[in-house]
């Protein structure tokens, strides 16, 4: 039975086929046009199943068939399009009353160029002259899904279509670029790694809008038809692995959920093994497969996303919401390609609107974290200062303590330099010193100053009878008398050498310092030593020289004339005092 011619009535500007069309799988692609006109005429075609023009990916051709009879008194022209980017090979068979049979082709396995009009869509001019039947015959073939979706346009009804989406698309291809450049600024200056792959995963988006709606074929590769089919599988794959690198650097999963890191890293191997294969894989294996992995992709993506935001990473909540944003897009459409929701602006272009929101917010996300990461530094940064300046301050008072105590130690060391280490008074060495000091003094302020030589008297016998021991203790006993004398006085005791003895005292005449010599003498001859179990005398002999206003005396004079009067008072007897000549 031959099916019905379909009138073009007066009024109609764009027709959608699908219902009134006829179509056979031609499972073996064996047929011809002849074959396929008179197989239709014997009405071996079938209405589309439910009117759709979906049939997956299959093998072989399908073949299309409705005779058309135009009643549209001012349009004999007529545009049949395709609204589907991807199949590779059309055939359009018109055949006239008389015979007559025209053939053009179309699909991304033809040169872009021989297009009736350069559009994304394939075309055909169809000359339908006004009452007669004209039998339109269309031949598919194709490694991609099997969409045939015809639509009858008057010119001016497709230029108008064509205006449209073009000022749509181009307000959705420039917000990515506009994204894809300011974030390819962000990167250059701030080189977070996050701001690449945000690059790698819109570009690579964009890429798959761009070729699935047929610009890719149109714009980038017009005569390579062999890469309008590897395209598709190919920028799904790389956007998939961008979307994934992204996902991964910007939850951090490295450092935060080193398990999901891994997971998102055998998913990144995946679709870099499925990229690499889609170059060789047939088109009808790569193609279903990439669309499936988007999905698992996806899943996994979100689902990273919540985990990460139940660990408390603050950042998760803009990635996840931007992706869900996304997700709702893609599920507007495809709920709006099983009829599930009205067609309008927002479900068809679900994708376009949820891809774009998604990119804007992620772009927003990518800002957010480097706030966030620049204030984390910004703490850490002031932390370490603070904690610098605690330890700089705890160390200078370390410092200082063990300044002073090193201070402290000099001047143990420098006393214990300057002691004799017997007796514990000073030694010749500092008396020297402090000696011309103070005669130096002397000589400013104008006071007499008092020299005291003193000698133990038969020192040696006391060693012999008793032993060295005991005549070191007797040293140490008459240096503790004489220093109880003369200090408190304001004088300086050493040990001269051997059992001798000698003080300074500044400020002393030769009346005072015959007082204190006396006091010395006899505080040393009153009291026994007791030492090793013995009691033993002593007595000591004093030579006393005073310096006096207008005496200008070098310090060995002064000891010299002092160890004058000290022989004296050895001469004289012993345990005595005598003062030198000069005063007396
Ligand atoms: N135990 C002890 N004896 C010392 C030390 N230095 C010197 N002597 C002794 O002091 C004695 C000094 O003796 P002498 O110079 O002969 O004089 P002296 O026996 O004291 O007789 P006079 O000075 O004439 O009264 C020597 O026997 C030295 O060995 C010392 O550090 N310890």
């Amino acid at each position: 039975r031959t099916p019905a011619p379909f009138t073009l009535e007066p009024g109609q500007s764009a027709i959608a086929l699908s219902p009134y069309i006829t179509y056979r799988h031609d499972t073996l692609a064996a047929d011809g046009a002849t074959e396929a006109f008179a197989r239709a005429r014997a009405g071996q075609f079938a209405a589309l199943p439910g009117g759709n023009p979906t049939f997956g990916f299959q093998d072989g051709a399908y073949w299309f068939y409705l005779p058309v009879v135009n009643r549209h008194p001012e349009e004999s022209r007529w545009l049949l399009v395709q609204e589907y980017a991807l199949s590779d090979q059309l055939d359009v068979y018109l055949r006239y009353p008389d015979g007559r049979v025209e053939h053009q082709a179309s699909g991304d396995h033809q040169p872009f160029a021989n297009r009736f009009i350069r559009y994304r869509h394939p075309n055909f001019r169809l000359d339908l002259p006004v009452g007669q039947q004209v039998e339109v015959l269309v031949r598919v073939q194709s490694e991609s899904s099997m969409q045939v979706p015809l639509v009858l346009y008057t010119p001016r009804a497709l230029a108008e279509l064509m205006r449209d989406t073009q000022f749509s698309t181009g307000l959705y291809y420039g917000i990515v670029l506009a994204l894809l450049f300011y974030n390819l600024v962000l990167w250059i200056m701030l080189r977070d790694p996050g701001y690449f792959w945000y690059l790698l995963h819109t570009g690579a988006f964009g890429l798959v809008l761009f070729t699935l709606n047929g610009y890719g074929f149109e714009y980038f590769w017009p005569d390579w038809p062999w890469l309008a089919d590897a395209s598709v599988p190919l920028s799904i794959c790389l956007a998939l692995i961008g979307m994934q690198q992204f996902s991964r650097s910007f939850l951090e999963l490295k450092e935060r959920w080193p398990a999901g890191n891994v997971a998102s890293l055998a998913l990144i191997g995946f679709f870099v093994l499925l990229g690499g294969a889609s170059v060789w894989l047939p088109y009808s294996t790569s193609t279903p497969l990439a669309s499936k992995a988007v999905l698992v992709g996806l899943i996994w993506i979100v689902a990273a996303a919540v985990v990460m935001l139940r660990r408390g990473y603050r950042p998760a909540r803009l990635f996840l919401l931007a992706w869900s944003l996304f997700l709702l897009g893609t599920a507007m459409f495809t709920l709006l390609a099983f009829g599930l929701v009205p067609r309008n602006f927002w479900t068809q272009n679900g994708v376009q609107i949820g891809s774009a929101l998604e990119m804007l917010l992620l772009s927003l996300a990518l800002g957010a974290r480097y706030a966030g990461l620049r204030n984390e530094n910004i703490r850490i940064v002031q932390q370490a200062n603070e904690q610098l300046e605690r330890s700089v301050i705890d160390r200078t008072k370390q410092l200082r303590t063990a300044m002073a105590q090193l201070g402290e130690a000099n001047v143990q060391l420098r006393d214990y330099s300057q002691r004799d280490p017997l007796t514990g008074v000073y030694n010749r060495r500092h008396f020297r010193e402090a000696f011309e000091q103070a005669l130096d003094a002397r000589k400013d302020n104008g006071k007499p100053l008092a020299l005291l030589l003193l000698d133990l008297d038969h020192f040696k016998r006391i060693n012999d009878s008793y032993g060295h021991l005991a005549g070191d203790d007797c040293l140490h006993f008459a240096a503790r008398c004489m220093e109880d004398v003369v200090v408190p006085r304001g004088g300086l005791v050493a040990r001269f050498g051997g059992e001798e003895f000698v003080a300074v005292l500044p400020g002393a005449d030769a009346q005072d310092a015959l007082q204190v010599a006396e006091a010395v003498r006899l505080r040393i001859q009153q009291a026994p030593v007791a030492t090793g179990g013995h009691s033993i005398r002593l007595s000591a002999s004093i030579g006393v020289h005073t310096v006096i206003e207008g005496h200008h005396a070098t310090p060995e004079d002064v000891i010299r004339i002092a160890d004058e009067a000290l022989y004296r008072a050895k001469d004289d007897g012993r345990n005595c005092v005598r003062h030198s000549v000069v005063v007396a």
